[in-house]
């Protein structure tokens, strides 16, 4: 059923254009493994155009008045929301995941823009009082300059209205790449803010050849600010990218998430919980609950709650109202967690549930528990970026915090206990970013999302979000 699936386009310079004579890469349905449609790869002569146009774009944005770029970005937010049944199914059909969860991130994303309109108005700066008589010193915050921002497939709505509407909202041009499997969200996003009266130039979309087209626009004089959201490995590889130029970036990559559960926690919670949100989105979220490290009085009650939650999802074509785990995106990602179990059995690992693909037409693969993982077994190591869940038990809070920081990633972490003590303790001594006590919902548009260690550096959302866009510069006037 590809009938409310939109065309797929280009959009430069205000224009938005068809494949004609360009490459096109297939936009598969990830239930049914059916083409959805094909999106045209941008030419090297139109990323040129996109450099082109992103520069002037900039000189006007960044001097509207803020009111008026709040009034655009709230404008898109209202048309994103108007919108959003349309676009919610779009990213089932590309992405799969279920169609409340999709719903959920496009109104999620909608609140982004309608956030940061607000922060448009408080681009404030300072006055410094001079130490020299008849001198009056300011400290202005400005916007950074055109930026280059590359985001994943997995969360075709979040990721780039993340990085959109601060941006935007501090009055910087963006050239958006989004992931090649999942772009028809985007390009809604893209239009709900055309519609909204978005100027030509300032948003621009292109897709392509990833390396290339990271490639062409990091090196681009015109480029003054990178972002991304991906795995680690291209994360190192566009900051030396953007190293050369001497651009800054903000890095939101992978994590491996740890959840602490202590004996005095609500085990029933943290399990029930604990299996949907491992669960979500496949498990193809980086911010995901990976690692359950439960103390060793609750081990067993906690293994029973989880696998139970665990086999009671069901498993099915995200349109289908009744499903609450899609298919993963692509085949890579199934032949992936077949490869990460079968290593972990080989190791030692007990399967408690699931463990295979499930056949049919989509990349449906069973949710799954380990446990008894030897510390050899590579999902003990990697971002599994799937529907599997690690159970281990641990002792005391010294060595459960250990297993929790062994690894180099750093973004999200969970901790359940109802000892004040403790909460502090390991909210403290946890290193990731991202620290959710008693909970799993650690999202929000007025709060810092970023990682720490290798998940990345830079903060997207809240009031640190827009900074990553603003520059610094001290007028001093005697
Ligand atoms: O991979 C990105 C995770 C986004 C999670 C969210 O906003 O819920």
């Amino acid at each position: 059923m590809n009938g409310n699936y939109d065309p797929l386009y280009l959009f430069i310079n205000g224009e938005w254009i068809g494949a004609s004579e360009r490459d096109t890469a297939s936009v598969v349905n990830p239930a049914t493994r059916q083409e959805l449609g094909r999106v045209p790869l941008a030419t090297t002569a139109d990323l040129d155009r996109a450099l082109a146009a992103t520069q002037p774009a900039f000189n006007a944005w960044r001097t509207t008045a803020p009111n008026e770029r709040a009034r655009v970005l709230k404008r898109g937010a209202e048309l994103m929301r108007e919108r959003a049944e349309h676009i919610a199914t779009l990213m089932t059909l590309e992405e799969g995941k279920p169609l409340v969860e999709s719903r959920d991130e496009v109104l999620r994303a909608a609140e982004y823009f309608e956030w940061f309109a607000e922060e448009a108005k408080r681009i404030d700066g300072r006055v410094v009082p001079a130490n020299r008589p008849g001198v009056q010193q300011l400290v202005k915050r400005q916007a950074i300059g055109p930026v280059a921002a590359f985001t994943p497939w997995n969360f075709p709505a979040i990721t780039p209205a993340r990085k959109l509407a601060a941006a935007l909202a501090a009055g910087c041009s963006v050239i958006i790449k989004p992931g090649e499997e999942s772009p028809a969200t985007a390009l809604a996003l893209a239009r709900a803010l055309d519609d909204a009266g978005l100027p030509k130039g300032v948003l621009q979309v292109v897709f392509g050849v990833p390396d290339d087209v990271s490639r062409h626009l990091i090196a681009s004089p015109v480029i003054r600010k990178v972002t991304f959201t991906g795995s680690v490995p291209i994360g190192r590889l566009l900051s030396a990218r953007a190293a050369e130029g001497v651009k800054p970036i903000t890095l939101e990559l992978g994590g491996h998430g740890p959840v602490l559960v202590f004996d005095d926690a609500d085990v029933q919670r943290a399990a029930v919980e604990g299996a949907a949100n491992r669960f979500r989105g496949t498990g193809q979220v980086c911010i995901s609950s990976t690692r359950f490290l439960v103390q060793r009085g609750v081990y067993d009650e906690f293994r029973e709650q989880f696998v139970k939650a665990t086999r009671a999802l069901k498993v099915g074509n995200g349109l289908d109202p009744d499903t609450q785990v899609g298919p993963l995106a692509n085949p890579r990602q199934l032949e992936k967690m077949q490869a990460l179990i079968a290593d972990a059995v080989a190791c030692g690992a007990t399967v408690l549930t699931g463990g295979k693909a499930i056949d049919g037409a989509g990349y449906f693969f069973e949710p799954t528990v380990l446990a008894n993982v030897p510390m050899q077994a590579k999902i003990m190591h990697e971002e599994p970026f799937g529907p599997i869940a690690v159970l281990m038990a641990f002792d005391e809070l010294a060595q459960g915090l250990q297993e929790a920081n062994r690894l180099p990633y750093g973004l999200s972490a969970y901790a359940f206990t109802s000892n004040a003590r403790t909460a502090i303790d390991v909210a403290d001594g946890l290193e990731a970013g991202m620290i959710g006590i008693n909970q799993y919902r650690i999202v929000a548009t007025e709060l810092p999302f970023g990682g720490m260690k290798e998940s990345g550096h830079g903060s997207e959302g809240g009031v640190e979000g827009i900074e990553y866009y603003l520059t610094h510069k001290f007028i001093s006037q005697a």
